[in-house]
C-alpha cells in the first residue's frame, strides 16, 4: 500500500451521496451566520426589518423598481431614527446625529459607489475614497465655486436661460407659423438643456450665445443611466455581444461613447488652452474669465510658480474633475426644475401665489430679474425651489459611506468599523419628527424666521466634506430659472398635473417618462425676444 491509499479513497464515492452532507453543511452555515447577524452582531442591538439583518438590503423588491428611498423613509418612520437596513448597514435621519455621524473623519466614501463614478476615469480625486486625497482637490476647487465667483459667473447661468428658454419658444412659434404667443413646450426637456447649457458655460467657459450644445442633447440626455448601462456592458464581455442587442444597450452605449469622447476632447482642449495662457506670462493676471476653467487656473499659477507640478499633470489632473462636474450638475438640476414645474401643476393654488409675488413687485414683465433681486423681493419663489429640493432630492439615497476606524457611538448605539452608512436624504427631508406634515408640498414652511432655520436643513446637497461643490451654482439656476419664466410666461399644464406621477430612482431620482408638456404663453407687454 503506498502513500495515496492511505488518503485517497480506493472507491469512487457517487457525488450523489455527497449532496446531503454538502446541503447540511451549507444550510448549516447559512443558520450559524443568520444567528449571528441577527443576535451576537455588534449591530444587532439597533432595530430594524428582521428578514434585512440576514439578506442585503439590495433583495428588497422595490429596490429594481427605482422607489428604494421610500422604503427606507417607511422603516425609519416604524423604527425611529437610527435603523439596521441590511447586515452591515445603517441609516440615521435624527439631523443632530446625521451631522455628526457625517462629520466625522474615519468616514469615507464607499469604493463601490466611488468606483461606478470612476468609470473611465481612474484619477477621479473628488470622488476619491481616501479623504485627504480628496481634501487637497477641494481645496483647490472650491475657490472657483464661492459665493464671489458664483456671483460674477450669473450672466452665463442668464445667457444660457434666456437661450435656451426663449429659443425654444420662438422655434415652436415659428414652428407653428403663427405670431400667436401660446406654444406647446415639453418642460422637462427645456429644464435639461437649460441645466446642461449653464453646465458648460460656467465650468467650461463656453458662452451659451456662441456655442452650439444642440448635437450634444440627445446623447447626453439621461447621463447617469447611460454610465449605468455601461458598467452593465461591460459586465458582459464581447462573448455576449448579442445580449446588447437584446437589452437594447448597444444604442445607449454607442451615444454614451460618443458623447463622452467628445467632451473630454474639448475639455482636454480648452483646459490646456486656457493653462497655457494664463501660464504663459507669470507677471500678468493670470485670467480675466469668470467661469470654473478660468478660476481654476488661477489658483494653479500659484503652484505651477512654485513648481510643483507640470501644466501636462494640471490637464491631466484638471480634466477628470471638470468632466464629472458636468454629470454631476447637468441631469440633478435639471430634473429638480421638471419636480417644481410639476408640482405647480398639481397645485394651481402655490402657482398663482408665485405669480403674484412676482407680478406685484415687478409690474413691467420685461425685467430680466438677478439672483439678488430674487433673494431680497421674492422670498416665496425662493421657498418654491427650496421645498422642491426638500420633497424630491435629486440624490435620495445610497450614496454611501464606509466607516473606518476604531468605531463610534452614535446615540445609544455603537457602530463598528467597517458598517457600510446610509445617506438618506430623501428620508431624512420626509420624518414627521423633523418636518411638519412632511409629505405636503407646502413652500410657506420656508417663509421668516422659522423658514430661514428650516432652509438650513435641506440636505438635497448633502453636507460635511462630500458636499455638493455646485450647490450654489445649481441654486442661482435653478432661481433665476423659476423667477424668470413665472413673470414672463403664463404656463398651463397639458395633462401633466397627475400628483401620483412615477417618479423613479436608478442613480438619481427622476420621472418616469422625459415629458411635461405645458401650453406657454408670452405675456402681451413683451416684445418677442428678438
Ligand atoms: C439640484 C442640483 C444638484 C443636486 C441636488 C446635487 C446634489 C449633490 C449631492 C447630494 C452631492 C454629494 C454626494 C455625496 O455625498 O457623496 C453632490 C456632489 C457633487 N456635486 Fe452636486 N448637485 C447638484 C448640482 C451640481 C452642480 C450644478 C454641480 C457643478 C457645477 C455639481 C457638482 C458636484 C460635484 C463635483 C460633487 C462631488 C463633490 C465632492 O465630493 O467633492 N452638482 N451633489
Amino acid at each position: 500500500m503506498n502513500f495515496a491509499d492511505y488518503i485517497l479513497p480506493t472507491n469512487d464515492i457517487p457525488v450523489r451521496a455527497l449532496l446531503p452532507f454538502l446541503a447540511a453543511s451549507a444550510g448549516a452555515y447559512l443558520l450559524c451566520r443568520a444567528l449571528y447577524l441577527t443576535f451576537w452582531s455588534p449591530l444587532a442591538r439597533i432595530p430594524g426589518p428582521t428578514l434585512f439583518c440576514v439578506v442585503p438590503e439590495t433583495w428588497h423588491p422595490t429596490y429594481l423598481r427605482g422607489a428604494y428611498h421610500e422604503t427606507l423613509a417607511e422603516w425609519h418612520r416604524r423604527y425611529g431614527p437610527v435603523v439596521r437596513t441590511g447586515p452591515r448597514t445603517v441609516s440615521v435621519t435624527n439631523y443632530h446625529l446625521y451631522r455628526k455621524l457625517h462629520s466625522d473623519p474615519s468616514i469615507i466614501r464607499d469604493v463601490s459607489f466611488v468606483s461606478i463614478l470612476q468609470i473611465d476615469r481612474p484619477h477621479l480625486s473628488s470622488m476619491s475614497s481616501s479623504n485627504p486625497l480628496h481634501g487637497l482637490h477641494r481645496r483647490l476647487l472650491n475657490p472657483a465655486f464661492s459665493a464671489p465667483s458664483v456671483a460674477e459667473m450669473e450672466p452665463l447661468i442668464y445667457e444660457a436661460f434666456v437661450k435656451y428658454w426663449d429659443k425654444a419658444y420662438t422655434a415652436q412659434m415659428a414652428a407653428q407659423g403663427t405670431t400667436h404667443r401660446t406654444v406647446k413646450l415639453n418642460l422637462l426637456k427645456m429644464s435639461h438643456h437649460i441645466t446642461l447649457g449653464v453646465i458648460l458655460s460656467v465650468v467650461m467657459g463656453i458662452s451659451p450665445a456662441r456655442a452650439d450644445f444642440d448635437p450634444l442633447f440627445d446623447d447626453l440626455a439621461g447621463t447617469y443611466e447611460s454610465v449605468i448601462k455601461t458598467i452593465v456592458l461591460r459586465l458582459f464581455t464581447g462573448r455576449f455581444a448579442y445580449m446588447y442587442e437584446a437589452f437594447g444597450l448597444s444604442e445607449g452605449k454607442r451615444a454614451y461613447h460618443r458623447a463622452t469622447a467628445f467632451i473630454h476632447r474639448e475639455f482636454t482642449k480648452r483646459v490646456a488652452h486656457c493653462l497655457v495662457s494664463s501660464l504663459g506670462d507669470a507677471s500678468t493676471a493670470p485670467s480675466d474669465r469668470i467661469d470654473v476653467v478660468g478660476k481654476l487656473a488661477t489658483t494653479l499659477v500659484g503652484a505651477a510658480a512654485d513648481n510643483q507640478t507640470t501644466l501636462d499633470e494640471m490637464v491631466r489632473e484638471l480634466v477628470p474633475e471638470l468632466f464629472f462636474m458636468l454629470a454631476a450638475g447637468y441631469d440633478t438640476a435639471g430634473n429638480t426644475l421638471g419636480f417644481m414645474f410639476w408640482q405647480l401643476f398639481v397645485h394651481p393654488g402655490i402657482h398663482a401665489r408665485a405669480r403674484e409675488e412676482l407680478r406685484s413687485n415687478y409690474p413691467d414683465p420685461n425685467v430680466s430679474l438677478s439672483l439678488h433681486m430674487i433673494q431680497t423681493t421674492l422670498p416665496y419663489v425662493e421657498a418654491l425651489v427650496y421645498e422642491t429640493m426638500r420633497c424630491f432630492p435629486s440624490l435620495p439615497s445610497r450614496l454611501l459611506r464606509i466607516l473606518t476606524g476604531p468605531g463610534k457611538a452614535v446615540g445609544d448605539y455603537f457602530i463598528p468599523s467597517g458598517t457600510s452608512i446610509h445617506t438618506p436624504i430623501y428620508s431624512l427631508h420626509r420624518n414627521p419628527d423633523n418636518w411638519e406634515e412632511p409629505d405636503r408640498f407646502m413652500p410657506e414652511r420656508f417663509l421668516g424666521a422659522k423658514g430661514e432655520l428650516l432652509k438650513k436643513q435641506v440636505y438635497a446637497f448633502n453636507m460635511g466634506a462630500h458636499h455638493c461643490i455646485g450647490r450654489r451654482v445649481a441654486l442661482s439656476e435653478m432661481m433665476l430659472v423659476a423667477a424668470n419664466v413665472l413673470l414672463k410666461y403664463d404656463l398651463e399644464s397639458v395633462g401633466s398635473a397627475d400628483p401620483r406621477r412615477a417618479i423613479v430612482t436608478q442613480a438619481n431620482m427622476r420621472f418616469d417618462t422625459p415629458e411635461l408638456w405645458a401650453r406657454v404663453t408670452l405675456k402681451p407687454e413683451i416684445d418677442l425676444i428678438s
